[in-house]
């Protein structure tokens, strides 16, 4: 609660700085097991720190590990990695927790239909906890969104496809603004500038470099402009994984000088450090500037050089300096209640489905044209023989075609999982609010499907008349769709390709289509897939035959001369249905599928948060190298004593 207090408006910052975050590393290797090849080193043996109120900045050519360095920092490696070496914050190996480290990505996964403010509002209500009150967290978004200048585009949608929105770079700051809506004391930022021109990538920098509050930034970077690099406080180059330079940022060109390649007047040292060192188009280089040293040699004289450097042992010294003082153990801030949480996924979701046209609008103009042919097509069927084949082929697109059309929305849940694992990830809310918030949004609109498409069918079909009849008519519609929804959101998070994904949801879909009783009588299924298991778990099953018996029981069929045949000996002989339960036994069997469904899914994003936030843990092990380093440079003290022993 205290450490909310602090980050009141207007009550920041003194104190932060003496609470900020010192992260040191100290021989940290990265490496990854590729088939034929063996292990491959991304990092190697990489040791440097990060202090309160500086910006430091990863540097590198394309692929030289700026990304890996930051996600091993971060803990976010993916479980196809190894790690060895030290991480420490304060000084102590811990957990990042929720509220005291943040991390922005490269890819923006925002929800475009909201505005920027509401995107923020929205966050801030799920990230502060219930003892702020509303107004104090409006403040604090507010106060954020200012801080990242974004208030004249407050209003403006955050857009993607076929909605311009706002720009990159304003897409840029607002990825980073809801990520420090808490005042995280660690900030994490992977290529913060990449995509944005370099007048956008200065002001997206220098509002990063603003933040005040003692925060401790690391951010990896393609291409800074020198005016983008004067904001630099430390500066870490890296090549094939290996560190080139570490050390101030203002005394890199004097590194790259004493070394024999001093910056070309004019020319800005970024762009000379990365093209002194890229390896990548060495061929050309070489056919261009004849004579000169191969660039792998350079790198490897540089990376030599710097390892006899006296920048190198300030280095070593500074990490173990930092880590003999050690520092306060980062607690984990609250979060808003689950039921808040739930609460505002649901509103926020809402929201969502409202605005994107293609979430639910566009279908249910389909569905209403739709229900307008079948209704012709089948207009008010009388109780000929016939009528018994055209009821029956009614019902089946209604349960076949009807339902399979939320295959549409796939792209919409994709977005939605997209969104939901990067909050996931950065401890924003759990999976069980999620869960919760998309279940709830989107039943008003399906029932609304259910009803208004659904009646048009019923009616201008002239099905049984009677308002139980039409209601469970639309119930089952309803749960079958939700299960349909559940279904391919289940795939969304297995799967979360666009193309892939609808393979896989309409494959199932048309399995369970064939397997329902319909497209074949259950009697005449081959025993083995089709009917054992697939007819008993095809939820197709239940809604045909609820709707059959919904619709046959209590009607008397004719051939038009004096032959009459009972609805039930329609259902019994012709469409094969159990007779020995109700219609609403088929309903609750769709509800009970409904929430399998549901439960699936829950248990698919809570594996896989298990997953990521095991990974999220400080997983350094003093290696022996760097144990003896440390000893070499620290005196011995009680901490020193402490922190080798505990990590041993
Ligand atoms: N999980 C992995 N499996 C195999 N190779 C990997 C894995 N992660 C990273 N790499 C490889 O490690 C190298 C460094 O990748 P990384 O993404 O850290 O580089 P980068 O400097 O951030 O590149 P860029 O600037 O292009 O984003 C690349 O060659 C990449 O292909």
């Amino acid at each position: 609660m205290e450490m909310w207090q602090n980050i009141r408006i207007g009550k920041v910052e003194d104190e932060e700085l003496n609470e900020g975050v010192f992260l040191t590393w100290n021989d940290l290797c990265v490496s990854v097991s590729i088939s034929r090849i063996g292990s491959k080193n991304i990092i190697e043996g990489v040791t440097g720190y990060a202090r309160p109120s500086e910006l430091l900045a990863v540097m590198g050519p394309s692929g030289s590990g700026k990304s890996t360095l930051l996600d091993a920092l971060a803990g976010r490696l993916d479980f196809s990695t190894r790690q060895s070496g030290d991480i420490l914050i304060n000084g102590h190996k811990q957990k990042l927790s929720y509220g005291t480290s943040a991390y922005v990505t490269q890819d923006e996964t925002l929800i475009a239909t909201l505005t920027v403010k509401e995107a923020v509002y929205y966050s801030a209500q799920l990230q502060l906890p219930d003892s702020m009150s509303k107004s104090e967290k409006i403040q604090i978004a507010e106060q954020t969104i200012k801080d990242m200048g974004l208030q004249d585009v407050m209003n403006t949608r955050i857009g993607g496809f076929g909605n311009k929105g706002i720009s990159g770079g304003e897409k840029r700051r607002l990825s980073i603004c809801i990520e420090i809506l808490t005042r995280p004391k660690l900030l994490f930022l992977d290529e913060p500038t990449s995509g944005l021109d370099s007048a956008a990538s200065y002001y997206v920098m220098r509002g990063i470099s603003r933040q005040r509050g003692g925060r401790t930034i690391i951010a990896s970077i393609h291409q800074p402009s020198a005016e983008v690099f004067s904001l630099f406080h430390s500066l870490c180059i890296l090549s094939s994984g290996r560190t080139v330079y570490f050390g101030p940022a203002n005394a890199a060109i004097e590194f790259f000088r004493t070394n024999g390649f001093p910056c070309p007047l004019l020319q800005n040292p970024s762009d000379h450090f990365l093209k002194t060192i890229n390896k990548d188009f060495d061929e050309d280089i070489e056919h261009g500037l004849a004579g000169r040293m191969p660039t792998e040699e350079v790198v490897d004289f540089l990376i030599n050089s710097y390892k006899s450097s006296e920048e190198y042992h300030k280095v070593q010294n500074q990490v173990a300096e930092i880590c003999q003082q050690g520092g306060e153990i980062l607690e984990k801030r609250s979060h808003a209640n689950f039921i808040t949480q739930s609460l505002v996924l649901t509103r926020r979701s809402s929201v969502n489905m409202f605005r994107d046209l293609g979430y639910y609008w566009m279908r249910s103009v389909s569905y209403v044209i739709l229900a307008l042919g079948l209704g012709t097509i089948y207009y008010n069927v009388d109780l000929s023989y016939r009528s018994i084949e055209e009821r029956g082929l009614m019902v089946a697109f209604v349960v076949s075609f009807m339902t399979f059309m939320t295959v549409g929305g796939f792209p919409s849940f994709v977005e939605d999982m997209k969104v939901f694992q990067r909050e996931n990830l950065n401890g924003h809310y759990g999976s069980s609010a999620f869960v919760i918030g998309n279940t709830v949004s989107s039943m008003p609109y399906l029932l609304l499907i259910s009803l208004v498409p659904g009646s048009i069918a019923y009616f201008l079909t002239g099905f049984q008349p009677g308002f139980e009849h039409f209601i469970y008519f639309a119930l089952v519609l309803f749960i079958s769709m939700m299960i349909v929804e559940s279904l391919m959101t289940n795939v969304a998070a297995i799967v979360p390709n666009f193309l892939m994904g609808i393979v896989v949801g309409a494959g199932i879909q048309g399995l369970m289509i064939l397997s329902g009783g319909f497209f074949q009588i259950p009697n005449e299924l081959p025993k083995i897939i089709w009917k054992y298991p697939l007819y008993y778990i095809s939820f197709h099953r239940y809604a045909y035959q609820g709707m059959f018996k919904n619709e046959f029981e209590g009607l008397f069929f004719t051939d038009g001369i004096n032959v009459t045949i009972s609805g039930e000996d329609v259902l019994r002989e012709k469409w094969q249905v159990e007779m020995g339960y109700s219609k609403w036994v088929d309903l609750a069997i769709l509800v009970v599928i409904l929430i399998l469904y549901r439960m699936v899914f829950f248990l698919i994003v809570k594996t896989n948060e298990k997953f990521v936030h095991a990974r999220k843990t400080s997983t350094s092990v003093l290696s022996k190298k760097s144990r003896q380093i440390m000893a070499k440079s620290l005196p011995a003290s009680p901490l020193h004593v402490d922190i080798l022993t505990n990590s041993s």
